[in-house]
């Protein structure tokens, strides 16, 4: 048992490679919140401004598409540890991508260095993320109790590093973009060093293993793969690029059909496999409800930093307290009452012990809140008019209920992926998690278009409306769901 190699207390109740893991990912998620809190100036700046002088809507169009191509690269950092080098390495590869993108972006260049950075970022994001998630959940035996917890503790240094580093890199912005760019590049850089140091002494053979290495024949079978696929899409570019069909709406169209075929692809593959047993089948069957239930939340959640965004600067009084309030103050927030809340649901969920809500009744809440978080902000609209600015409270509070419900699925959806996963896919699966946000992500690049303020009732009520009763759906075949 792997676990069994970890020492199992040492950091607040919890194994000792939870400082480990906690500091990983504090230190990835600082880089990666730092870099994307400048990088849609960067992107549309001037270039005697230091930008790249490139339109806003096509920044903005960017900007969604790298949020989900970090998701989606998960595909392959996942199939790459389960069946070539283990979650531990690709930890560590993943931190020496995503350390060169960021010093790609710290050097002064043009568009080229751009794009060579997003990919970096993209490979290295898709082989730390899921993979330092799935390593969290080998440091605690089956059935310990404290795994929940464990991860809203992870899930703390997740917003510790996404609320701090925006307000460093975003200061560092007034000198120069390279420069913040450049912290970004430092703090992976102490994330892989820490990583490093520490995982021998704390992780023990967590992440060591390869679930299920390639045979020597499938090695070959996925060598012609691999070339046969880069060709098709190397001639695919060659002759798209120059008739100028590789437009960015393409794109993100094709991210967003990718969103929702690589999951279902994933379920139907998993589930065929001979290497599932019939016990995981049954388990992948009880996943599915959960994924749906978390494409419904991370769609209410990610538009917290793109309607909500917007609603703090169009129709928010932001001078309501005496002085001006920033709409982009707002978008700390999320990370804020995490950092704050975290720790209560930690204590929370180590205190119910086993009288702990089921996985599927903490998803269920969860959309209860996210729904929620999107009635209060019609009520504004309601009482006060359709044109009349809304007090900054009102979204406060929204930001709250949405945090609420993301403490009950999120930390709880990583845990209950290492619990639900197939052994031979447990990183595969891990990575299917973060499919959900990618598919929210696709879902809101097509839907937010609808938000206008004559649709305003119309679009909260709907949204948060379909997210209460699918976590009451939820709560009713939870029973169930629980195996
Ligand atoms: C800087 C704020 C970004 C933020 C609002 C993400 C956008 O949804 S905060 C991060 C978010 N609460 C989170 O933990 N996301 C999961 C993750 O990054 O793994």
């Amino acid at each position: 048992e792997i676990a069994a190699s970890v020492p199992q207390r040492g950091f607040f109740g919890h194994p000792k490679g939870l400082f480990t893991l906690f500091f990983t990912e504090f230190w990835e998620r600082f880089s990666y919140y730092g870099m994307r809190a400048i990088l849609v100036f960067y992107m549309y700046y001037e270039v005697k401004n230091g930008g790249l002088g490139l339109s806003e809507p096509l920044a903005l169009s960017i900007m969604s598409i790298y949020g989900s191509l970090v998701y989606m690269s998960g595909i392959i950092g996942g199939w790459l540890a389960d069946r070539v080098f283990g979650t531990s390495r690709a930890v560590f590869f993943g931190g020496v991508f995503i350390m060169l993108g960021h010093i790609a972006l710290a050097i002064p260049g043009q568009l080229t260095m751009f794009f060579i950075s997003m990919v970096l970022i993209v490979i290295g994001t898709g082989l730390l993320k899921p993979n330092v998630s799935t390593i969290v959940g080998d440091i605690y035996p089956e059935g310990d109790n404290r795994l929940d917890a464990g991860f809203s503790i992870f899930y703390m240094g997740i917003n510790l590093g996404a609320f701090i580093s925006p307000l460093i890199v975003g200061e560092l912005m007034k000198k120069s973009f390279h420069l913040g760019f450049g912290v970004a590049a430092v703090g992976m850089f102490i994330g892989l060093v820490l990583f490093l140091i520490t995982k021998k002494k704390n992780l023990g053979l967590a992440g060591t293993q390869v679930p299920n290495p390639l045979s020597s024949e499938e090695k070959k079978k996925w060598g012609i793969y691999i070339v046969v696929a880069a060709a098709v899409i190397g001639i695919a570019l060659a002759v798209m690029i120059p008739r100028g069909w590789v437009t960015i709406e393409g794109m993100v169209a094709l991210v967003g059909v990718l969103g929702i075929l690589i999951p279902t692809i994933y379920f139907i593959v998993m589930y065929r496999s001979p290497k599932t047993t019939s016990a995981e089948q049954s388990r992948l069957l009880a996943y599915i409800p959960l994924f749906i239930a978390a494409v419904m939340f991370w769609a209410i959640q990610e538009q917290g930093s793109t309607i909500l965004a917007r609603f703090a600067d169009k129709r928010t009084d932001l001078d309501a307290f005496g002085f001006h309030i920033s709409p982009a103050w707002f978008q700390s927030l999320n990370p804020l009452f995490i950092i704050t809340l975290a720790p209560v649901f930690a204590w929370l969920w180590v205190k119910l012990g086993d009288r702990q809500p089921s996985i599927p009744k903490k998803f269920s809440i969860g959309l209860l809140f996210a729904g929620l978080s999107f009635l209060v902000i019609l009520l504004p609209g309601q009482l006060g008019g359709a044109d009349a600015l809304v007090n900054p409270l009102w979204l406060v509070l929204s930001y709250f209920l949405v945090v609420v419900g993301e403490l009950c699925l999120s930390p709880v959806g990583l845990a209950a992926t290492t619990r639900l996963a197939p052994a031979a896919f447990s990183a595969q699966t891990m990575s299917l998690w973060f499919l959900s946000n990618a598919a929210a992500q696709a879902i809101n690049a097509q839907i937010v278009k609808l938000n206008t303020p004559e649709t305003e009732t119309l679009y909260f009520g709907t949204i948060g409306g379909l997210s209460i009763v699918l976590g009451i759906i939820l709560f009713l075949v939870a029973p169930k769901l629980v195996r």
